[in-house]
């Protein structure tokens, strides 16, 4: 593009902004096309037949000079410092335009949330797509007037153009041109959109309709990263500040106004308040995007104290506070994951204006399949089980010397380091619950190998005796080239997005040219790279850094091109990741959460969460990163059904604790449902109404909900059992099928009992329902806490019910006469029916002995594995083959090794 030949929009609005009539430029554009300095001379020259006069009064005015040429993209004032004297009105810029032409602040004070569930559910009824209700839509502009219909026509024309020229889109999705809407009244708006289906671009188009900058906050320094990069390419300059910049000079130049849209994180933004105000005069902000904001709140799922103090924006970029402006610097907050809990915070905590416009559309993502998968997510065995496809999917016609982990399409070493981890030196991974009350007995699974086991441990263990410190503080690992910094051995978890979680070398980012720029933004395949783009890419998510390495070792070894992502990993590895990945030069990243937010790749296919994730927020956050280009693709949880999930560690105060639980607790929910839609459930879980019954797609749409039970008898039994147990007194006595049974007084510091008293006394009391193991009584009581019969009785919410408390409805039940009472069984459930075992649990074991039922099956199934395991020994198989490996595993070189020779020794 010849400097000085500018898209017919932009010229417009540098025009207008240089203070000529609006009809002049309209002629001028006309006449000459859109070539800045043929329209100058056209408008200066008097070409224009009227308002001669006023034309020249604004050259002299402004003293424009017709040889002066703006590179696109650099900001017009920055050039001619005294041509903006004030701040002017995107509305000037139309001058047909109204103001009122479309009024879609859903109530005339407060937030009104309230309508937002309207609105979605108007949205969802009539199509699946996302996009704002056209209902809405063509409601709304009934009352606009013939004039305003007329301007927004013209905006319309301008966005269209913008839009095609930098984008390349043919148009405006409906929730974008509402955003637009919104900034354009200069109005407050928070913009509640699906993961993938473009909110960026509605902070992105304010910066190319006005010659002022867009401010971004953002939450990562990878995030701002990539938009940045995609911006050059689009032709426009962008930069980000903060502690991932190197170059101190961008701060400088973004201060100055240079580029046209400018990133930060909050903590950067509080930093550069009296800069940014001198901004805000000349050349003006345009507006303040607070991107990813769920983060403002306690109640969402990446809470980050800094964000909640960005409410300074509103309290110092407005009218009564800086005298120069006409009008409060908008902001437009947007996020993928926010409940209406979360919306109301973010509208409270960032002080947003009383007239704030909720734009929201369906947050259905309708082309993702959900599924939930039982697995215990912790040994080879189960990788084995669970990676069998996917790795099938990869290496399937690959040849032999392609498989493994040592070439990459360039011809690299793939040196992802898999062999050392700090994660390997903790043990207290997960509980924050005790493990007492909370864990479930397995039923169904077979107990893992102890040579599976220690085998992976073996792979994952690092031992502190491999380490040798480095005088400059680094540590080399088993002399090989991985070097990790002192903090590397520290934590197990990420328990949010880092900020500067990549190094950058530049944060700087003009216009590229189209080669150059689709080349950074990994658009196009790398030629002759063995890899199939109909597939996709895969993210595994797990829950600790230690699982990274793991699960991405054991990828590589079986041949696919896996790579490790977390945190602590070191940065240039990281930034390696994230380029090899944006380059279709992996196959899958194994990452923690902080391979999260903003990840903008449209051609993931599956996203595998394996391992409980915190929250749903956090799931659907990470589940977004799969089918952003439209095209189905596979969102699959991999968990361990037969325990309830714990929470992880993390700095939370008593409060945030309560709602991590509750978050968790939906998320068990999610998982252990076996009979609603699953995009159901996420959509509603974010307030809003799903019209149709079910997605089509989803485990449960595909393969239907499992036969219903009639679960009267055993409600009946759980209920009064509770109803005694709660009488707190030995005297209280209920009569149930004929039997006489007692509350106990044993129950510790609570007046409630806890659901593992209550399972033990109708075990004891009801030997027809032994066979029934705590897990499926676990189940039970989830179903009575969602039919109301009973509730949480501790104050504590925990994940899954730990001191049933009847309710009235429960109690209006046990007096009823109903004769059924018909239910899906839960995932537990029907996992505990599998493979039923009564006494699996140990702490049960000397309870059951009083019945003679229960002691004659025990005495039954110990005779049974007597008999199998004199059998075994006969054979002499099974240790024998087992004794040379563990013999191996004895390498005095580490800790471990050193430890299993000493304890042979001792045997000896
Ligand atoms: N009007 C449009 N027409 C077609 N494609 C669009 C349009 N607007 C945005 N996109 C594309 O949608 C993709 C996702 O955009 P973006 O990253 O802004 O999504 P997002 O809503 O911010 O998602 P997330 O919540 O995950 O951050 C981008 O690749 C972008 O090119
Ligand atoms: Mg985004």
């Amino acid at each position: 593009m010849v400097e000085n030949d500018v898209s017919a929009d932009l010229l417009f609005s540098e025009l207008i902004d240089m203070g000529f009539d609006f009809d002049k430029v309209i002629e001028a554009i006309e006449a000459v096309g859109p070539c800045r300095d043929d329209a100058l001379e056209f408008i200066l020259n008097g070409s224009c037949d009227s308002n001669k006069d006023q034309n020249w009064q604004v050259s002299d005015q402004f003293t424009c000079s017709t040889s002066q040429a703006y590179p696109l993209g650099k900001s017009l004032t920055s050039t001619q410092p005294h041509q903006r004297l004030k701040q002017s009105s995107i509305k000037e810029h139309l001058p047909k335009y109204s103001g009122t032409r479309r009024n879609i602040s859903y109530g005339d004070s407060g937030n009104s949330l309230s309508q937002t569930k309207r609105l979605r559910s108007a949205n969802l009824c009539g199509q699946k797509v996302i996009d704002i209700d056209p209902g809405l839509e063509s409601g709304t502009s009934q009352l606009c007037s013939f004039e305003s219909r007329e301007a927004e026509m013209d905006w319309d024309k301008e966005v269209g153009s913008v839009l095609q020229n930098h984008f390349g889109f043919s148009s405006l999705k409906g929730f974008q041109k509402e955003a637009l809407d919104a900034w354009f009244a200069h109005k407050d708006c928070l913009v509640l959109a699906a993961t993938g289906s473009g909110k960026s671009l509605c902070f992105q188009i304010p910066a190319l309709l006005t010659q002022k900058l867009v401010v971004v906050i953002s939450p990562l320094i990878s995030l701002m990263h990539d938009q940045c990069l995609k911006l050059a390419k689009h032709g426009i300059s962008a930069c980000f500040l903060g502690s991932g910049q190197p170059d101190s000079g961008v701060e400088r130049k973004a201060m100055n106004g240079k580029y046209k849209i400018v990133y930060a994180c909050p903590e950067t933004i509080l930093r550069l308040m009296d800069p940014l105000k001198r901004l805000a005069e000349n050349p003006g902000i345009a507006l303040f995007a607070i991107d990813e904001v769920h983060c403002v709140s306690k109640w969402g799922h990446d809470f980050r104290p800094d964000y909640r103090h960005l409410f300074v924006l509103r309290e110092n970029f407005n009218t009564s506070n800086l005298k120069f402006l006409k009008f409060d610097v908008p902001l437009m907050a947007l996020t993928a994951t926010a409940t209406i809990p979360v919306q109301e915070d973010v509208i409270k905590s960032l002080h947003m204006s009383k007239e704030t416009n909720i734009v929201s559309t369906s947050l259905l993502r309708p082309n993702l399949r959900f599924t939930v998968t039982h697995s215990r997510t912790t040994s080879i065995s189960s990788y084995e089980k669970d990676f069998r496809e996917l790795i099938e999917t990869y290496t399937a016609g690959r040849v032999p010397c392609q498989r493994g982990l040592n070439n990459n399409n360039h011809g690299e070493n793939f040196d992802y380091s898999f062999e050392s981890t700090d994660d390997c030196l903790s043990n207290d991974e997960e509980s924050c619950e005790s493990d007492d009350e909370e864990s479930c007995e397995s039923s169904d699974e077979e107990p893992e190998s102890s040579d599976e086991e220690s085998k992976l441990c073996d792979s994952k263990l690092f031992d502190v005796s491999d380490i040798d410190e480095n005088s400059d503080n680094t540590y080399s690992v088993n002399g090989g080239s991985a070097v990790f910094p002192e903090d590397y051995l520290e934590d197990v978890l990420d328990f949010q997005h880092a900020i500067d979680d990549l190094d950058v070398l530049c944060g700087e980012f003009v216009e590229l040219p189209p080669a150059e720029s689709s080349r950074l933004c990994g658009e196009s395949k790398p030629s002759g790279l063995p890899y199939s783009l109909e597939q996709g890419p895969t993210i595994i998510y797990v829950p600790t850094r230690r699982e990274t390495l793991a699960v991405a070792e054991y990828l590589c070894r079986s041949g696919v091109r896996a790579a490790a992502y977390h945190a602590k990993l070191p940065k240039a590895q990281l930034r390696r990741v994230h380029h090899d990945f944006h380059h279709n030069a992996l196959e899958v990243v194994v990452a923690t959460i902080a391979f999260g937010m903003g990840i903008d790749k449209s051609n993931v296919r599956r996203i595998i969460h394996y391992g409980w994730p915190q929250s749903l927020e956090a799931y659907y956050q990470e589940a977004g990163r799969a089918g952003r280009d439209g095209i189905l693709s596979d969102c699959t949880l991999y968990a361990n059904l037969l325990r309830v999930p714990t929470l992880l560690p993390s700095q939370r105060s008593e409060e945030q604790t309560k709602q991590a639980y509750k978050m968790l607790s939906d998320c068990f929910r999610y998982a252990m449902n076996t009979a609603t839609c699953r995009a159901k459930i996420l959509v509603e879980y974010f307030g809003e109404e799903f019209g149709p019954d079910c997605c089509d797609l989803c485990d449960i749409c595909v393969n239907g909900p499992p036969k219903m039970q009639n679960l009267k008898e055993v409600a009946d039994i759980f209920m009064r059992v509770l109803k005694a147990e709660c009488g707190n007194t030995v005297s209280e006595a209920i009569s149930y099928d004929g039997t006489i049974f007692h509350g106990s007084n044993s129950r510790r510091h609570r007046d409630q009992p806890n659901i593992r008293m209550v399972i033990s006394r109708i075990r004891e009391k009801f030997p027809k329902f032994a066979a029934n193991d705590q897990l499926w009584w676990r189940g039970l009581a989830r179903k009575l806490e969602d039919l109301g019969y009973i509730k949480e009785g501790d104050k504590f919410p925990y994940v899954s019910i730990r001191y049933p408390k009847l309710t009235i409805t429960g109690s209006k039940f046990l007096a009823s006469k109903l004769e059924d009472l018909y239910v899906y069984p839960g995932a537990d459930m029907l996992l505990s029916a599998k493979t039923p075992k009564p006494y699996s649990s140990f702490s049960e074991w000397g309870r059951g002995w009083a019945d003679p039922e229960i002691r004659r099956q025990r005495l039954e199934s110990r005779r049974g594995e007597t008999k199998k395991r004199r059998l075994e020994s006969r054979r002499g198989e099974t240790k024998k083959r087992k004794m040379p490996a563990r013999k191996q595993r004895q390498d005095v070189s580490t800790v471990r090794g050193r430890l299993a020779a000493k304890l042979s020794k001792c045997r000896k």
